[in-house]
């Protein structure tokens, strides 16, 4: 007998769909069969449960930035799109360079995320807080900045050569922004009378990834570290990460927004990498289905309306996609663009693979109760508002994305049809592998105030 038993579920088991039980306690899958009894039921006739998705790279902003996004906001939209974990980057204000920001960011995250959440550390050029902050239960290192982005916080190529070294040594994984500053100063300048905005996607060309994926190719080599690639947008990075033990992810946008959708959407299809021609979309589009591309993941980078619509220089780059990051691919699915197999690979299976986040990702005996339902018959045009964001916009509207019915995390339901469950500190702090509970030297003051008392 479980405490929970989802009953006639659809899921997918390699490329088998089978409609079965899952019985479910203390926020685990125990047993996965025909028929399971338990003291309450959950009827999912009709959908597919999937587990929920592992978004690896979101902006919850937060504190001096809560006009654009919080960790309550941000996990609600999370979750009403499917996402039942997320890892935040440290492009903050203030950013996660140190252990007074890390502890400022969990003490938030921990009272006000609905979902789970890991907490990735940034790298400055003090390198010392890196092993601190590891310590601290840091998921990854990263988004580590080669060009500015949105915080401006890139760091040189020593500098970088320096982190990797050490986050090697830690055993850690490094998730990188590659981009080619020097270049889009050289073309920022050679371009500064065009105001079309389209000029952002040829200041930052494919040329700038691809010297910067160059360039982190080398340093792999060098420093041995764990390198993710993050947000990847041309044709070439998949080429060249080809047998170099190098992981990737890609986001819905540069998937599905082409160089077109610069008229309709002005600054606010302004984001980094920019959007691409239909070269590298058609490239990304088969790097997802031959398995080369690992991961997808929303980079949801929150920005206002406000700051948006304004001329493309100035207005800052991001765009929201924690929310219709899976109803987008779940659609893709619909279409048969990609099989649902490889889409459960790339939200949940890959992400808690790369990033050593255990027991999520799967439906699977053991694993944590982390469930979509989804019914793939319906399929509803996206408007931003009807979506949770604090941004208030969507570069996706009238797109048609497939939302979830319900949401399950750890064995609870959080949304179920109209009825929104979740609470602020619902989350809990999935704590990266070098997690010490206490430093050595903690442990001395410790004992030695223990033994003077
Ligand atoms: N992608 C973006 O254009 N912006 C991100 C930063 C980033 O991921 O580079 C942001 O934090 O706004
Ligand atoms: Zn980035
Ligand atoms: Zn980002």
């Amino acid at each position: 007998m479980y405490g929970l038993v989802v009953e006639n579920a659809k899921v997918c088991f390699d490329d088998n769909i089978v409609t079965c039980s899952i019985g479910i306690d203390g926020g685990k899958i125990r047993k996965i069969a025909k028929i399971i009894k338990g003291e309450e039921t959950y009827d999912a006739r009709g959908l597919l449960a999937l587990p929920g998705a592992i978004d690896t790279h979101v902006h919850f902003r937060d504190m001096e930035q809560e006009e654009k996004e919080t960790w309550v906001t941000g996990s609600r939209s999370a979750l009403y799109g499917g996402v039942t974990t997320v890892i935040d980057m440290p492009n903050t204000s203030p950013p996660t360079f140190d252990r007074d920001s890390f502890d400022m960011k969990l003490a938030i995250a921990k009272n006000s995320s609905m979902i789970d959440f890991g907490i990735n550390a940034g790298v400055s050029t003090d390198l010392d807080e890196l092993p601190r902050l590891w310590k601290k239960g840091a998921m990854a290192f990263g988004e580590i900045f080669m060009a500015k982005s949105t915080g401006g916080f890139n760091v040189d190529e020593d500098t970088l050569r320096d982190a990797l070294r050490m986050i090697s040594k830690m055993g850690a994984t490094a998730s990188i922004h590659a981009e080619d500053e020097a270049l889009h100063e050289e073309l920022k300048k050679a371009l500064k009378n065009d105001t079309s905005p389209s000029v952002h996607s040829q200041m930052r060309p494919v040329e700038s990834e691809i010297n910067a994926v160059m360039g982190a190719i080398r340093l792999v080599k060098e420093t041995r570290v764990a390198m993710h690639l993050t947000h990847i947008s041309t044709a070439k990075t998949i080429e060249l990460i080809k047998g170099e033990g190098i992981t990737c992810d890609v986001t819905p946008h540069h998937l599905l927004l082409h160089m077109k959708h610069w008229d309709k959407l002005g600054a606010r299809a302004k984001m980094n990498p920019p959007i691409r021609h239909d070269r590298e979309i058609n490239a990304l589009w088969e790097g997802v289905n031959d398995g080369s591309i690992d991961v997808l993941a929303s980079d949801h980078a929150p920005h206002t309306k406000e700051e948006k619509d304004t001329d493309v220089r100035s207005a800052p780059s991001g765009v929201p996609g924690v929310e219709t990051m899976m109803p987008l691919m779940l659609k893709a699915v619909y279409d048969r663009k990609l099989s649902l197999k490889r889409l459960i690979d790339m939200a949940s299976e890959n992400p808690a693979r790369i990033f050593g986040i255990e027991g999520k990702g799967r439906i699977q005996e053991g694993y944590d109760a982390d469930i979509m339902f989804v019914d793939m018959s319906a399929v509803k045009m996206i408007t931003a508002a009807d979506l949770h964001s604090k941004a208030g916009w969507t570069p996706f509207e009238g797109f048609e994305g497939i939302f979830p019915v319900a949401v399950m995390q750890r064995g609870n339901i959080l949304l179920d049809g109209k009825e929104f469950y979740a609470k602020r500190g619902d989350g809990n702090f999935l704590r990266g592998k070098g997690y010490r509970p206490h430093s050595i030297k903690g442990m001395k003051k410790m004992l030695a105030g223990r033994s003077g008392k």
